[in-house]
């Protein structure tokens, strides 16, 4: 029988229990606290975006495997742990659905704030990986208009089309998908700067759910403050935990980072770490272990009203109650931000967020149902039932 291996984990990283301890001895401990004496001893790390994985946290240990449930990477030093042939991965696109249903639900809280129409906006997505394509293919089934700008992919030859800056910043929603990246050609380290930010106007949205760094935090402040500015919807801080209280509130809508947080988008990072882990330590994954059977069954949604249907993507995840449980504090914003973190599934266990599912499904019907002229000129309102129900079906 092969040697158990020992492992330190987030203890905020699900499924940790069922998927590993067949085959390692696990200490969980709190992601900020992590630090180089509980690694020594140990062949595997499995951590979250809280966790900075460096030379100084490694270098006792006897680590050969760093595996983050998360599709950032900022947060690990991966030149370092390449050097020294430490394996690692992250979980590529495992919330990008989730963080795309973030963003339907904030342009929607926008929309009812402005008295405007989903058809009467264009959209401009910073970062066409997984996320920005994720929030594409929405856009697409609800005919919304959207830019893509990606100067990486354009120079890799990704046939899609691309647009300039100037035109993402000439669009109704602006919205951020890029790594945070500090030094090379096409570094997002305070993309959006002071110089940037004056561009813009108060009919503008501007959302950031990639990275907080990449807006310049200071300069937001300071631009927020200008007596006509566009509206802002934070899920992501410079300097996490340590968020503004002034910023908080300078916003349409702020979340303490959460975007990603549905249970599919939680539970399918475990899982991308668990095959990862297997495949780096030769193990075979267990017949009776899955990502399906850690996940619940859905619950129908019930759509009543008239308004139900009007606010369809507010009823599938209200991004309004994250907003209000980060001003509902007393006392230090940065604990509070961390807890609302950590308790997100528990504060959801009546209703868990969930993904939106079938994305190609729903894109399939809508096409086959305009094709057999049962969707004669779409408006949005239309569009966002038929998504709905196209969505319950499920
Ligand atoms: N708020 C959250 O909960 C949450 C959840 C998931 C991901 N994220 C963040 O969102 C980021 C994007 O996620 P993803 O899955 O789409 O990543 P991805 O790697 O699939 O895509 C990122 C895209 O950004 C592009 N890019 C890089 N530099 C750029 C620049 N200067 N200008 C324009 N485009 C640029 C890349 O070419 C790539 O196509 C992640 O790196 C992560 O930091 C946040
Ligand atoms: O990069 C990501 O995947 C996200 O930022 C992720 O949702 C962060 O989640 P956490 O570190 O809280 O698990």
């Amino acid at each position: 029988m092969a040697q158990r291996l020992n492992l330190v984990a987030d203890e905020d990283m699900p499924h940790v229990h069922e998927w590993f301890s067949p085959v390692a001895d696990i200490t969980l401990l709190p992601g900020r606290q992590i630090n180089a004496e509980h690694l020594i001893g140990k062949d595997a790390l499995l951590c979250r975006s809280v966790t900075q994985v460096n030379a100084e946290l490694l270098q006792k240990s006897s680590i050969q495997f760093v595996g983050s449930a998360t599709i950032g990477v900022d947060h690990l030093q991966t030149d370092w742990l390449d050097q020294q042939q430490i394996g690692w991965a992250n979980a590529a696109g495992c919330n990008a659905a989730a963080v795309a249903q973030y963003i339907l639900s904030g342009i929607s809280v926008w929309l009812l704030r402005q008295n405007r129409q989903l058809d009467d906006i264009s959209v401009g997505i910073v970062g066409a990986g997984n996320v920005g394509t994720c929030l594409a293919n929405f856009l697409d089934i609800l005919k919304v208009p959207y830019y893509f700008y990606d100067p990486p992919l354009v120079e890799q030859g990704d046939p899609r089309q691309f647009v300039d800056f100037k035109k993402i910043l000439s669009c109704d929603v602006i919205t951020l998908h890029v790594p945070l990246t500090q030094t090379n050609k096409h570094k997002t380290f305070h993309l959006f700067n002071e110089f940037v930010l004056q561009q813009l106007t108060p009919e503008q949205l501007l959302i950031n759910a990639s990275r907080g760094a990449v807006i310049d935090g200071e300069a937001l402040t300071k631009y927020l403050s200008l007596a006509h500015h566009a509206q802002v919807i934070l899920d992501v801080f410079e300097h996490e935990p340590n968020v503004s209280d002034k910023l908080v509130n300078q916003c349409l809508l702020a979340t303490p980072h959460i975007a990603g947080h549905t249970l599919e988008g939680k539970s399918r990072g475990s899982w991308m770490i668990y095959q990862a882990f297997c495949r780096h330590f030769n193990l075979d994954i267990l017949a009776d272990q899955s990502l399906s059977q850690v996940l619940p069954e859905k619950n129908a949604l019930l759509l009543d009203t008239i308004d139900d249907i009007r606010h369809g993507l507010l009823n599938l995840y209200d991004v309004r109650t994250d907003h209000q449980k980060l001003l509902n504090y007393s006392g230090s914003l940065a604990e509070h931000f961390d807890e609302l973190r950590k308790n997100y599934a528990r504060y959801h266990r009546l209703l868990p967020r969930r993904d939106y599912d079938g994305w190609q499904t729903i894109a399939n019907k809508v096409n086959s149902l305009e094709q057999a002229d049962l969707a004669k000129t779409p408006s949005d309102l239309n569009h966002a039932q038929l998504l709905l129900s196209l969505l319950i079906d499920q």
